[in-house]
C-alpha cells in the first residue's frame, strides 16, 4: 500500500453529536432524539467551493456524504460490532476504524442554501470534514432485500431486523395509494 491519495475536505458538518457516543449507529436508522425532535445538521461548504458545484443538488432527497472518520485513531482488522457476536473482518463492518478512515451515510437533504446543505439522518459527529458528495440514486444504489451475511445471521437469532423499511407506503404522483 504505497499509493497516496490526497483529498482536501468540500464541506464541514455542523451536528449536535459532539461525542461518539452520542452519535447513532448508521444514518439510515435516525428518525430523532428520544424526544421525538426531529435532529437536522448543517453542512456548511468551504469558502472556495465554487456553488454551482452543489446547486443542482435540490430536488434529490436524499444523498451520499463519503467523508473522514477524523476522530478515529488506527485501526484493527477485526472490530467488535456492537450488536453482539464474535470479532468480524473490519471490511465486513461499517465501524469507524478502518484501514482508511472513510466513512459513506446516505442522509436525507431537507434544503439547498447559499454556502451550505441543511440535512436529517446524520450518523456524523460535529466537525466531521466531508470529501465528496453524491446523489442518491434509487435505481442505481438501492437492492432491496439483499443479503447482509453475518448481520442477517444475528438478527435472525435475536429475532430483530435492521433493515431499514419504508415508515409507510408513499401515495403515487396524482394518486390513490394501494
Ligand atoms: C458505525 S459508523 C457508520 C458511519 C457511516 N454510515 C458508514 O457506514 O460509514 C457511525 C459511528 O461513527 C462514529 N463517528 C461519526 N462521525 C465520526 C468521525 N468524524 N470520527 C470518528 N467517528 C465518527 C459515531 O460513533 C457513529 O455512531
Amino acid at each position: 500500500m504505497s499509493e497516496v491519495f490526497a483529498c482536501r475536505p468540500i464541506a464541514y458538518l455542523r451536528s449536535p453529536y459532539a461525542q461518539r457516543i452520542d452519535a447513532p449507529h448508521q444514518s439510515t436508522v435516525v428518525q430523532g432524539t428520544q424526544s421525538g425532535e426531529v435532529v437536522e445538521a448543517r453542512l456548511e461548504f468551504v469558502d472556495d467551493l465554487a456553488p454551482e458545484a452543489y446547486a443542482d443538488l435540490a430536488g434529490f432527497e436524499r444523498i451520499w456524504l463519503i467523508f473522514a472518520f477524523h476522530r478515529s485513531q488506527g485501526w484493527k482488522a477485526q472490530v467488535k460490532p456492537p450488536r453482539g457476536g464474535p470479532k468480524r473482518g473490519v471490511l465486513a463492518t461499517r465501524s469507524p476504524h478502518r484501514p482508511n478512515p472513510l466513512g459513506l451515510s446516505a442522509v436525507e437533504l431537507v434544503a439547498v442554501e447559499p454556502g451550505a446543505l441543511i440535512l436529517r439522518g446524520v450518523d456524523l459527529l460535529d466537525g466531521t470534514p466531508v470529501l465528496d458528495i453524491k446523489p442518491y440514486v434509487p435505481y442505481a444504489d438501492a437492492f432491496a432485500g439483499s443479503r447482509a451475511g453475518w448481520i442477517d445471521e444475528i438478527d435472525a437469532a435475536q429475532g430483530r431486523q435492521s433493515a431499514p423499511g419504508p415508515k409507510r407506503p408513499r401515495k403515487p404522483v396524482g394518486g390513490q395509494a394501494d
